[in-house]
């Protein structure tokens, strides 16, 4: 029997000052949406908990969007989960400021472990960790190198105290080809902290399937592309994975 009902995490990835959405979240891929802060309040009214909000080119390199994906954080009322380019102590400082619920390490985690040590330490639950992945290899850098081992890294992560993590196999992120659920289930085997599930949800029985691995330990699972493609509605979604 399930004990949660599984989180929906609409997203909102920004590059260039546009929602947009990648395939494998390749550079060059985007598709655009439009204007980001309509984008999160039309989720938001739909009755979403959470937004996940990227800064794309924080992540790629390629400059950022910190301004305005503050002032998205800020005017939402919901939970906001902060991702991309957040790397040092400014980043994180920034990212804080916005008031976001927690914020998503990548590339810091994998080259820069003392860091990312000590931020958990001192930041707890407002910390989680992606861990984005081809096979079982890291990426960073906007997921253009190799970073390491999964579950070496994951173990790692887990000894510092890492709260959470936010499992991405890019493979199928952006694609509509439905979420890696054996992914999702080995990695839940290998740490008791939650995951957050993301990349490649195409359909109401997708989250179906998700929400079934909620007692293994997937807390929530990201929405992009489906709802951009209008797969279906949000509130089809969040009635779909109600229990
Ligand atoms: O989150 C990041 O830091 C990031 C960095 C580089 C490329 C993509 C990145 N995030 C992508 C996302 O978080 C997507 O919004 C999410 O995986 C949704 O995927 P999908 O439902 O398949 O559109």
């Amino acid at each position: 029997m399930r004990t949660h009902r599984l989180e929906l995490l609409p997203a909102v990835d920004v590059r260039d000052g546009q929602a947009v959405r990648l395939v494998h979240g390749e550079s060059g891929s985007e598709t655009s949406y439009g204007d980001p802060m309509e984008a999160a309040l039309a989720w938001q009214r739909a009755g979403a908990e959470w937004l996940h909000l990227v800064d794309l080119d924080a992540a790629f390199g390629t400059g950022d969007n910190r301004a305005q994906i503050a002032e998205v954080a800020r005017a939402m009322d919901l939970k906001v989960e902060l991702s991309g380019g957040i790397r040092d102590d400014a980043s994180l400082a920034a990212a804080l400021a916005t008031g976001c619920t927690r914020v998503n390490l990548g590339t810091a985690a994998l080259e820069s472990p003392e860091w990312v040590a000590k931020v958990i330490a001192e930041h707890g639950d407002l910390i989680a960790v992606g861990l984005d992945v081809r096979g079982t290899t890291l990426r960073g850098r906007g997921w253009t190198r190799d970073g390491g081992d999964l579950y070496e890294t994951l173990t790692r992560l887990d000894s510092e105290g890492c709260a959470r993590y936010v499992v991405t196999d890019i493979a199928k992120d952006g694609t509509l080809q439905g979420p890696n659920l054996e992914l999702l289930r080995n990695v839940c085997a290998a740490t008791d902290r939650p995951v957050v599930a993301s990349g490649g949800v195409s359909s109401l029985d997708d989250l179906r399937a998700l929400a079934t691995l909620v007692p293994e330990g997937v807390e929530g699972a990201i929405v992009g592309k489906a709802l951009y493609a209008k797969a279906f509605t949000l509130e089809e979604a969040l009635e779909a994975v109600s229990v």
